[in-house]
């Protein structure tokens, strides 16, 4: 039995947690909320058989097998760097945080005091194994193009690129570099961040963002070319109702990610 503590427990957490009630060889012993959302979460717990405990931090005698991140930005630095350093193996959704200036180093750096291993999750993705493989021979060029329902893109700068509520045809809201991006986009921008760490990085992998009010679907499309070849991939994901920003495939990555570190056959 593997033993787990989820940071965050919003639309992916749930999602995650529903999941695996039934699986005899994962146990999530703990949730880690934000200060003041405790009773919150209990809540959203509360028809779960076993629901895990409920804190703000990890106790400091907690020993998890494996600490997995669905929470946002603010906890790689507040709870995944110091369990690193605590020896505790982490798994992260919120990849687009790895954008900021010198947070891989430091995770490395403290994943290797620690002894242990940090590994990002493809989320609302597919293809970065292959993404990953082809960048071994040399990649060309990586672009993406991430086209989300208008509503998804509220409360981010795509407000200012257009008028949400009114627009009647598919906008571009936003063109650049991953880095700045993952930046200006935090909440929408970690499959960007995702693909270019698996392959050219976040300065030269290039990103379109769409605004489309008649798509119901969160829709990922890249084309790499390289060495290897060329190849293209466009996932059409259906939000999660309770957050119209996330995928709900990024609940299915955390699952399939958490039983391959259980079972006995990984794929
Ligand atoms: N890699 C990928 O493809 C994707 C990654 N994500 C990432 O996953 C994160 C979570 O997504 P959702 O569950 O949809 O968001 P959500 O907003 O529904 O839930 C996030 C939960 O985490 C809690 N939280 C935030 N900061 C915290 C902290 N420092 N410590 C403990 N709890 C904290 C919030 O209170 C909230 O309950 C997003 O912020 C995003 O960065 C989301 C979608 C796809
Ligand atoms: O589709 C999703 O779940 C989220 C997304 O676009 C991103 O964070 O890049």
């Amino acid at each position: 039995m593997l033993h787990i503590t989820m940071i965050g427990c919003g639309a992916i957490g749930v999602g995650v947690l529903e999941l695996l009630e039934n699986d005899p060889q994962l146990c999530v012993d703990y949730v880690i909320a934000s200060e003041g959302s405790e009773a919150l979460v209990r809540q959203r717990l509360a028809s779960f058989k076993q629901p895990p405990q409920v804190l703000t931090a990890l106790p400091a005698d907690a020993r998890p097998d494996l600490l997995v991140e669905c929470a946002g930005h603010r906890a790689i630095e507040e709870h995944v760097l110091p369990a690193l350093e605590r020896g505790i193996a982490c798994l992260i959704v919120s990849v687009g945080a790895l954008s900021e200036v010198g947070l891989v180093e430091r995770l490395e750096a403290a994943a290797e005091r620690g002894k242990t291993r940090i590994e990002l999750l493809p989320g609302a993705i597919g293809g970065i194994d292959a993404l990953s493989a082809a960048k071994v021979g040399g990649l060309d060029s990586v672009n993406y193009t991430g086209r989300k329902p208008a509503r998804a893109w509220k409360n981010t700068p795509g407000e200012q690129a257009c008028d949400l509520d009114s627009i009647s045809q598919a906008t571009v809201i936003f063109q650049g570099s991953a880095r700045e991006a993952a930046r200006l986009y935090p909440k929408n921008a970690n499959v960007a961040a995702t693909l270019s760490l698996a392959g050219l990085g976040l300065d030269r992998t290039h990103v379109t963002l769409i605004a489309d009010p008649h798509s119901e679907e969160n829709v990922h499309h890249f084309e790499a070319c390289g060495a290897f070849g060329r190849f293209e991939l466009s996932l059409r994901g259906k939000p999660l109702l309770a957050n119209p920003k996330t995928s709900a495939l990024t609940v299915y990555s955390v699952v399939r990610a958490l039983g391959n570190h259980a079972h006995a056959i990984s794929i």
